[in-house]
């Protein structure tokens, strides 16, 4: 495994395996790696002759600049895990590398975008628009690999990919979770003891949410949402939002035969966490939990 920090070294990287005819798979990271970081790149290594990583935390796409300083980071850690699962080239560009200079363009996002961390982290998905639109350039992957924990990225980068004919295949992972079914995520070290007691109960919450879809053919999103918001009132974080909406489209109007989406954001002292349950229009998990 080769660890690439310059843009330049990537590209010929590319250039080569292009020139040997191996397919390209990319997982895009901010890095600090757990267990659902590593499905995803476990995916990308049974199904691509080359696997890249990157691990970058994007400044452009906080709107908190504590959020960004306290994000948490350990390269060295992330080198070792991803040596075991058998990664060819980590790509671990500085800011600086990635943003020379102030950006003459920028990204709008005017589809899928205006719910959900799309409403309430504003400027979040253009930085990931923008960064995306980088390395898909800088890599050129045959196929890229995203979590599902983050639904709304995965329904945004699908947009970006059709709209940019980005020949690249878009390939979702099943949310991986602790063993109380708290989804993995790199902020959950920021949750104080007592928090990380109380955070299992989103899932539980989603859980409830999508028991209401299952076994009542007259639910309505209103008493999705409630159901839901009665089980994350019982703890200490503040709810940042509940949507039960259409996926991957994302609206307010849910057709007979669409998936439905249930998110959450939960606000805690020092990690906001997001979560999601993915149903189809029968009530059943579209993804495995
Ligand atoms: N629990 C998880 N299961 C599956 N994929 C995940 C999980 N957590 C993160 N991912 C995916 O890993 C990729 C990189 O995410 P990122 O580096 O932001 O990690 P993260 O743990 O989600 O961090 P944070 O929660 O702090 O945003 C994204 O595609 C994300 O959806
Ligand atoms: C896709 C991504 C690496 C872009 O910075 C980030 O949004 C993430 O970690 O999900
Ligand atoms: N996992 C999405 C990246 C972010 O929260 O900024």
């Amino acid at each position: 495994m080769k660890t690439i920090k310059t843009i330049e070294s990537m590209r010929e990287i590319k250039k080569t395996c292009y020139a040997q005819g191996y397919s390209i798979g990319f997982v895009p990271t901010m890095g600090y790696l757990h267990d659902g970081h590593l499905a995803l790149v476990k995916k990308s290594r049974q199904q691509n002759d080359i696997v890249v990583v990157s691990v970058f935390v994007n400044p452009l796409q906080f709107n908190q600049s504590s959020d960004l300083t306290s994000y948490p980071r350990d390269f060295e850690r992330d080198e070792k895990l991803l040596a075991e699962e058998g990664v060819d080239y980590i790509f671990y560009p500085d800011v600086n590398e990635m943003y020379p200079h102030a950006l003459s363009t920028d990204m709008r996002l005017i589809r899928r975008g205006d719910v959900l961390c799309g409403a309430t982290r504003p400027g979040h998905f253009e930085g990931v628009l923008m960064v995306l639109t980088k390395l898909f350039n800088i890599i050129s992957p045959h196929r890229v690999y995203f979590g599902l924990k983050d639904a709304q990225q995965v329904a945004v980068v699908d947009g970006l990919i059709d709209d940019l004919n980005f020949d690249i295949e878009l390939v979702p992972v099943p949310t991986v979770r602790e063993a109380d079914g708290l989804a993995m995520s790199s902020r959950n070290v920021r949750l104080t003891t007592q928090e990380r007691l109380e955070a299992p109960k989103i899932n539980e919450a989603l859980e409830k949410g999508q028991q209401l879809i299952a076994e009542d053919n007259q639910w309505t999103r209103m008493a999705v949402i409630e159901k839901v918001e009665s089980v994350l009132n019982q703890i200490n974080g503040d709810i940042d939002y509940i949507n039960c909406l259409s996926y991957p489209e994302l609206t307010n109007d849910i057709k007979h035969d669409d998936d439905i989406i249930i998110a959450v954001a939960v606000q805690f002292q020092q990690s906001r966490l997001i979560d999601n349950v993915i149903i189809t229009s029968t009530g059943d998990l579209k993804y495995g939990r």
